[in-house]
């Protein structure tokens, strides 16, 4: 679902410095060979991730679900010298291409990649984090909350993808809601029940929903 024109997206993006070459390149080889490529970040809102990072300047983020590696690449921008991103997706069918980009990148000193379920390896993660995405499966997006929050610094942020869920989040009444959309209703309700964490859902692509912890 769009939630904007075409031709106002059109606009947006023109006002937008533009893709990264590698990231097009990316985005590209992601479109031909990988199946549901639209879970990919994209030109847009992988400027926003990376705005948002030069912006927090975190010393460690954690990215759950990496998918082809487009998002990390982004987050990574924005990572302090010394910094670190950690990232998990459970697929290894795609590792070699996120291996390739990452190379080509030239962030394999920087971007550490876990392959595996993530709700068994944050809790292996020794490690405090400024910046948190979650990505990943939606059914568990309040688990990975649980598991994130004691590893985020106080001051540190954690932003979850697709909380619109294609406009499904305010579906007719009576019709029926199917599993991934009523956890994520769940997610966000409990995120603006949760004061230990401040929170503004942007109606950016499919809902990016920003939360700060006290
Ligand atoms: C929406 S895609 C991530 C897109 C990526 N962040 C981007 O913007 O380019 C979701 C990813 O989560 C992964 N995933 C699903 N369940 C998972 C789990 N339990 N643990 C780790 N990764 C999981 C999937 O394999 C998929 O690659």
């Amino acid at each position: 679902m769009d939630f904007l024109s075409k031709e106002l997206q059109d606009y947006v993006l023109r006002h937008t410095s533009p893709e990264p070459e590698l990231l097009q390149q990316l985005n590209r080889e992601t479109y031909l060979k990988v199946l549901m490529p639209r879970m990919l970040s994209g030109h847009y809102q992988g400027r926003v991730l990376s705005m948002l990072s030069h912006m927090i300047k975190p010393k460690q983020i954690l990215e759950i679900g990496t998918y082809t590696g487009y998002s990390g690449l982004c987050l990574a921008e924005g990572l302090t010298p010394d910094g670190q991103l950690h990232t998990i997706d459970i697929n290894d069918e795609l590792e070699d291409l996120v291996r390739k980009y990452v190379a080509a990148a030239g962030l394999e000193n920087q971007i550490n990649y876990y392959l595996g379920n993530a709700l068994e390896i944050i809790p292996t993660l020794n490690i405090q984090f400024d910046l948190v995405f979650i990505d990943a499966d939606k059914i568990n997006y309040s688990r990975y909350y649980d598991l994130v929050l004691e590893k985020t610094n106080p001051g540190g942020y954690i932003l979850a993808d697709n909380v619109l869920w294609s406009g499904k989040v305010v579906q007719e009444p009576g019709k029926k809601i199917d599993k991934d959309t009523q956890a994520i209703l769940d997610f966000n309700l409990k995120i603006q029940q949760d004061d230990r964490v401040e929170n503004v859902l942007l109606p950016l692509r499919d809902g990016l929903l920003l939360m700060r912890k006290k």
